[in-house]
């Protein structure tokens, strides 16, 4: 394994990491915070590069490249998912960890921020070889997680089933069951009631709140979707259930469009039955680059880093953004969307839905105590419209777009922990 404690985080060229990087520079100009900050914030307290070697099915060896990168402790423990896509690289998992330690102390839950990935396409595997690949990253990285250091997660690529894995080879490593070490697992192993739909819960939540703040009355509202994973999926449900039309959604096989609004019940059994929106039946299949850019009032990115580029944003017909996906719109984006007069609900705030629950996960498992679903969907709302108000009021107050403004609130909660903990650590 390798291990570093000393890398700054210098991207090259474009992609999420100059993005992340960016967005701290202009939260620390308008903090009027010194260099030592700057280079703290921006540099992770810990990375660990791990070979995964993995036996396949069929008996032969491959290799995988596996990360974790640790951004920042001065909240409390590290938190964050596990992402499994072929193209995971380290300044990816880099920009990763820090937008999570700025959505954890936007919302105020006691963590750092985290994240990890393996570059394997999950759907080239059999259940069998994840399992054994999950066991394996697991061990590799066995020293630098746990309850009270570093705690997983799903992202892309991965699920319920993943963190079960990793739950149990943690602890047949302990030597006794350790459900706090990840979060996001079964509800019969320690999970939270209304962790695997509070990602979408909260984009929902929030993507209604916005609308509202434009005056949108979601039964005269539309909206499109990209992605329908883990997050894509429920937003796209909940947003149907308060009245707003989803005419539009895709993966990454294809996009269907229905101007009458898409059943989004039917739809999910379809994908169930064969693993695509596409082909949906009564539904227009569409261009999927043009999900974004639709005759739409809200566009949900749900998906992936970096697809409102500058390429597309000027052609964005909607009114509202909200960023289920971490870091879908690059900063050439940004200043397109920002001339546009778009409003964009950034990805720390709108996705946070997810690491709350996974902090009430946290603290359920550590009580090894369940609370009901309704308790889990009612705290879960109150966090979410105390940190929008807080982002909106900020934001009004300073001058700043929202993602200016949820990144600067961010970056002051770390930096006053940080000063508290002592200035010469
Ligand atoms: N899961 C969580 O709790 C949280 C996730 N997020 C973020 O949300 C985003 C989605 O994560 P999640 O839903 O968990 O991941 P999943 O792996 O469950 O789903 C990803 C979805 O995106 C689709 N997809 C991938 N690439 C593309 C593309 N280029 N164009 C269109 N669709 C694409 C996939 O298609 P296909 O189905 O065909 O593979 C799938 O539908 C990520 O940015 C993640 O970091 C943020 C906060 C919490
Ligand atoms: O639930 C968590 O701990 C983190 C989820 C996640 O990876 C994210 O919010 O991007």
């Amino acid at each position: 394994m390798t291990w570093s404690t000393t890398t700054t985080a210098t991207p090259t060229g474009a992609g999420p990491l100059t993005d992340a990087l960016a967005q701290l520079e202009s939260a620390l100009a308008h903090l009027g915070f010194n260099g030592g900050t700057r280079q703290m914030l921006s540099t992770p307290r810990r990375e660990l590069m791990v070979s995964v070697p993995l036996r396949r099915d069929d008996g032969s060896i491959a290799v995988y490249s596996g990360y974790r990168v640790q951004h920042n402790f001065s909240r409390g423990p590290a938190k964050g998912g596990l992402r499994f896509a072929a193209n995971v690289d380290l300044d990816e998992v880099r920009a990763l960890a820090m937008w999570m330690t700025w959505k954890c102390a936007l919302v105020d839950v006691p963590y750092g921020g985290a994240k990890g990935g393996i570059a394997i396409d999950p759907r080239e595997h059999s259940v069998a070889e994840l399992e054994r690949v999950t066991r394996r990253y697991t061990s590799e990285i066995l020293p630098i997680i746990g309850p009270t250091k570093d705690i997983p997660a799903p992202d892309i690529g991965t699920d319920e089933r993943t963190m079960a894995w990793m739950m149990d080879t943690y602890s047949a490593a302990m030597g006794h069951t350790v459900p706090g070490v990840v979060t996001g697992k079964p509800v019969s192993l320690g999970g939270s009631l209304g962790r695997a739909a509070a990602t979408s819960r909260g984009v929902a939540h929030i993507a209604l709140m916005a609308m509202a703040s434009h005056g949108l009355d979601p039964a005269h509202t539309t909206a499109s979707v990209q992605g329908f994973g883990k997050v894509g999926r429920d937003a796209a449900r909940f947003l149907a259930a308060a009245g707003v039309k989803v005419l539009a959604v895709s993966d990454i096989d294809g996009a269907i469009y229905d101007e009458r609004g898409l059943d989004i019940g039917r739809l999910a059994e379809h994908v169930d039955a064969t693993g695509s929106v596409a082909g949906f039946e009564g539904t227009e299949s569409i261009d999927p680059g043009s999900i974004l850019t639709l005759d739409v009032d809200v566009v949900v990115p749900a998906a992936v880093e970096g697809v409102l580029t500058g390429d597309n944003a000027a052609k964005v017909q909607a009114k509202i953004i909200v960023e289920g996906a971490n870091g879908p719109t690059t900063r050439e984006a940004d200043a397109i969307l920002a001339d546009k007069n778009v409003l964009v609900v950034p990805d720390i705030l709108a996705n946070a839905g997810g690491v709350v629950v996974s902090y009430f996960e946290w603290v359920q498992a550590n009580q090894a105590y369940q609370w009901s679903e309704r308790d889990v969907n009612d705290r879960l709302e109150e966090r979410m419209t105390r940190a929008w108000h807080d982002v909106v009021d900020y934001a009004g107050a300073h001058g700043l777009s929202y993602r200016e403004a949820a990144t600067a609130l961010a970056v002051q909660r770390v930096t006053e922990a940080h000063r508290l903990r002592g200035l010469y650590p």
